[in-house]
């Protein structure tokens, strides 16, 4: 039967929140190119995609106080994530434990999307800070979003450039329509699961390096190459004769370049020149050129991301964890559309087994049955 590999092309709902139509990234009807050029900031985004309009300056005020007054973790909650944040597991493992477990303590009644985009990032911040043995930060309050999460991952307070441009890299990666760790949301809020739990598996999908986790694979990739001593087209040329994947290339959607690659490839270079990090920049024009000219592909958004987080001193394994704190604006507003659209995901399976065997008459089920199990004081079960 022919399939449309991995669902490509395959349009399975509608949704008001985004579009990547003709190549342009779209949230709730702005242009990415819009929002970036009028430096919205992060929260009026998350805002944006969570009510499909822009606040009201006032409204952005409440909503930035309200983020701010989340940025808090209980204490019993902090004593667990210590724990967690010294299994030396990937920070993608931690967090992902993390958010389910503060599903599993908090009640329905206090889980709101306000409190849980700031406790995302409470959650990234406080694993960086405690698995390093280092006091947990508190959030500042004359601080952005995006100045509390730099503040909080480095302990520096960004000066407003780093702050701006750190503000656009979150926008750039807050949603795109259905993607697979938003259909992974999707399909968990189809059966009425609660946010927690949504959550938790979008995590699981970002975490895998052919989608969000591809950003750290980038820097693996670049040091990589700059230890191997080989040329960019050697080295490259080697790993595609053994059909391996160049990570931060290729999209399933943007055939002619991810549009948010375009921004990141300037902010890269900007933070590249001022944090004497060139020579990896230059390194990565050199990945680009070659893969453009050899395979006819683009950088993606992972791409120039690595190189950004790198300049700002952030552990290379934190890389997918902000984008999960970024895309959570977009993962919360998806739960909420498919939850009120009420209908069941459930696709139909093309079944390639046979039919009808019959269980070969020498197998003794009955010696691989466990004896009943008799509960204490109960009946056998
Ligand atoms: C936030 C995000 O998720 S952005 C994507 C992040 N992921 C990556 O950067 C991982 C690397 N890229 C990829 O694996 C792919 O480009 C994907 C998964 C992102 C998109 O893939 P698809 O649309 O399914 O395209 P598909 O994987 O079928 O690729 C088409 C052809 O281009 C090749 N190709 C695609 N991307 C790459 C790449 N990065 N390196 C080498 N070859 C590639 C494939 O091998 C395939 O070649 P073939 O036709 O000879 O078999
Ligand atoms: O849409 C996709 O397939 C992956 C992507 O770029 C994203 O999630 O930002």
């Amino acid at each position: 039967m022919d399939l449309p590999k991995g669902l490509a092309g395959v349009v399975i709902a509608d949704t008001a929140i985004s579009s990547t139509k003709n190549d342009m990234l779209t949230y709730a009807g702005y242009p990415i190119t819009e929002l970036i050029a009028n430096d919205v900031p992060y929260e009026a985004v998350v805002f944006l995609l969570w009510h499909q309009r822009l606040p009201t300056s006032e409204e952005l005020r409440n909503f930035r106080a309200a983020l701010f007054a989340e940025m808090e973790l209980a204490p019993d909650f902090l004593a667990t994530l210590k724990k967690i944040s010294k299994i030396q597991r990937h920070p993608m493992s931690l967090l992902r434990t993390s958010v389910s477990f503060l599903g599993s303590i908090e009640s329905k009644a206090e889980s709101n999307a306000t409190a849980i985009q700031a406790k995302m990032l409470m959650i990234v911040a406080m694993i960086v800070r405690l698995r390093a043995n280092k006091k947990p930060l508190k959030a500042r309050r004359e601080l952005d979003f995006a100045g509390n999460f730099v503040y909080l991952l480095t302990g520096k307070v960004p000066n407003a450039a780093e702050d701006a441009l750190f503000n656009k890299v979150l926008l750039l990666h807050a949603d795109h329509e259905f993607n697979a760790s938003t259909f992974t949301a999707r399909v968990a809020a189809s059966t009425n699961a609660d946010e927690y739990s949504c959550l938790t598996a979008a995590i699981c999908a970002l975490k895998g390096p052919l989608h969000g986790g591809a950003n750290e694979q980038v820097y693996f990739l670049l040091e990589e190459i700059r230890k191997s001593g080989q040329s960019v087209a050697d080295y490259l040329a080697a790993r595609l004769a053994k059909h391996e994947k160049i990570m931060g290339f290729g999209h399933r959607i943007y055939k002619n370049g991810d549009p948010r690659a375009f921004y990141l490839h300037d902010y890269a270079k900007t933070m590249a020149e001022h944090y004497d990090q060139m020579a990896m920049f230059n390194l990565a024009e050199s990945v680009a050129a070659y893969m453009l000219q050899t395979k006819n592909l683009k950088p993606n958004v992972d791409f120039y991301a690595a190189i950004i987080y790198h300049c700002l001193g952030i552990p290379h394994d934190i890389f997918t964890p902000i984008f999960a704190v970024s895309r959570t604006a977009g993962w919360l507003a998806h739960i909420r559309e498919q939850k009120a659209a009420s209908y069941l995901i459930r696709p139909s399976s093309h079944y390639t087994g046979e039919y009808n065997k019959k269980v070969p008459g020498e197998l003794q089920l009955s010696d691989l049955t466990p004896r009943p199990f008799k509960q204490e004081g109960g009946a056998a079960l």
